[in-house]
């Protein structure tokens, strides 16, 4: 069969595309990471997809991954973005208001992220404001489960947070950092699924403290930290000499959020078990002859070492994966990209330099490392695009 026709109804009703699901065969392409994924644990999202005739969870966030393809192919077509031809009446009343709303973001997000704030400098200020705004909303969104106030946070406040977001998307922001987002998804062709993604990535962290598998914790690894990719490419900007199709970039900046989060996961091991939380796919503990007990205990024990060698070479694949698609980005938003790739992945080489002991020694990239990583982000982001795909 050829390929299956959807029509995609584009959340800011205001656009359609008619979007062609590839066949069965391209679907393949996609899953290199976790056929690799299966030589190395033995088993895989597709695996599981196999025995459970359900999707797995890759194919049902591939779904999310095309529709946003779908939505920047659409604005490729019509050459340029609008950007700045707003007038006075196009909903926000005042100029003067709205620039305060994009310093502030810019400000949270040195505040918050020292780094990363240095990257988007290098960006155009239209992009470098839009990426802050999307900044603070997904910083926002993170702190309400972790945050101070975490522990009065309710589903019904994240169903409260999200009719926020659908209100925002439609030029009804609720304050002034919202007004930055609104403004910024009126300009760029970012879908509100996303978004709304990792609200329901907040929803699962209040009702779940276990992952029975990969195809679980991958689900999960695509709501808190997939989406920010999902999010940030359509406004960060594919390169116009790129010969990558979107769909593969979109696939490496789902591939960077993946990697990040597993990382984040195994960097904070002991620290999630002290709040009762288990992130690690319990059948791979099992099979290295694991349980929940041993990380109570938190000892290192050679099962451990072998099981998180398992685990560091799983998330390096995902990091490869997203290699390939940095360079494909738009030149003046590769650095920041590289530099936060960089310094995340050496998180991983940070946990075998303690020995794998993530119960009591938190990872870190020392000040030395990550200055001198910079440089290299740098000389990597002036390379021009691979046209690997
Ligand atoms: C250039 C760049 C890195 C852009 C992303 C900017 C952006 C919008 C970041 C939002 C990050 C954020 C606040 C997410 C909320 C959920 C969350 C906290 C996820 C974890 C981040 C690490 O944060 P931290 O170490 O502070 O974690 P704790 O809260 O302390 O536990 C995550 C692990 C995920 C962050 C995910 C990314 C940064 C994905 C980046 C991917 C891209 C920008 C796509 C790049 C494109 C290609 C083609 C590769
Ligand atoms: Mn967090």
């Amino acid at each position: 069969m050829a390929g299956v026709l959807l029509w995609v109804v584009c959340p800011k009703g205001n656009a359609t595309a008619l979007l062609s699901l590839i066949p069965r065969s391209g679907k393949h392409k996609r899953c290199r990471v976790h056929q690799k994924v299966k030589f190395s644990t033995g088993v895989s999202a597709i695996s599981s997809a196999v025995a459970n005739p359900a999707r797995s969870s890759e194919e049902k966030v591939y779904d999310v991954v095309l529709k946003q393809a779908a939505l920047v192919e659409e604005q490729r077509g019509k050459k340029t973005l609008d950007l700045g031809k707003r007038t006075e009446t196009d909903g926000f009343t005042d100029w003067d208001l709205l620039n305060e709303a994009y310093d502030r973001c810019g400000e949270v997000c040195a505040e918050y992220a020292k780094t990363f704030y240095l990257g988007t400098l290098l960006m155009t200020p239209e992009r470098r404001r839009a990426v802050w705004a999307i900044y603070v909303w997904c910083r926002r969104t993170d702190e309400l489960v972790d945050g101070p106030n975490a522990s009065h946070i309710t589903p019904r406040a994240l169903d409260r947070w999200e009719k926020r977001l659908d209100d925002l998307f439609e030029g009804r922001p609720y304050d002034m950092l919202d007004a930055a987002l609104s403004d910024t998804v009126s300009k760029y062709p970012v879908d509100i699924q996303p978004f709304k993604d990792m609200i329901e990535g907040m929803r699962l962290d209040l009702r779940k403290s276990r992952y029975m598998n990969f195809d679980e914790l991958y689900l999960y690894c695509y709501y808190v930290a997939g989406t920010v990719g999902l999010m940030s490419v359509p406004v960060m900007g594919i390169a116009p000499e790129s010969k990558a199709s979107v769909e593969s970039v979109y696939n490496a900046a789902l591939a960077l959020g993946i990697a990040n989060q597993l990382t984040n996961i195994l960097r904070d091991v002991g620290e999630d078990a002290r709040r009762g939380r288990i992130y690690l796919p319990q059948d791979e503990l099992a099979r290295f002859g694991l349980s929940d007990d041993d990380i109570f205990r938190g000892q290192v024990t050679d099962k451990w070492r072998n099981f998180m060698k398992d685990q560091i070479k799983r998330a390096r694949m995902f990091f490869d994966e997203a290699e390939k698609g940095v360079s494909e980005l738009n030149a003046a938003s590769r650095w920041p990209v590289w530099a936060s790739l960089l310094l995340y992945r050496q998180i991983l080489d940070a946990i075998e330099e303690n020995d794998y002991n993530n119960f009591s020694k938190r990872a870190y990239v020392g000040k030395v490392k990550k200055f001198a990583s910079l440089p290299v982000a740098y000389g990597r982001a002036l390379m021009g695009t691979s046209n690997l795909f």
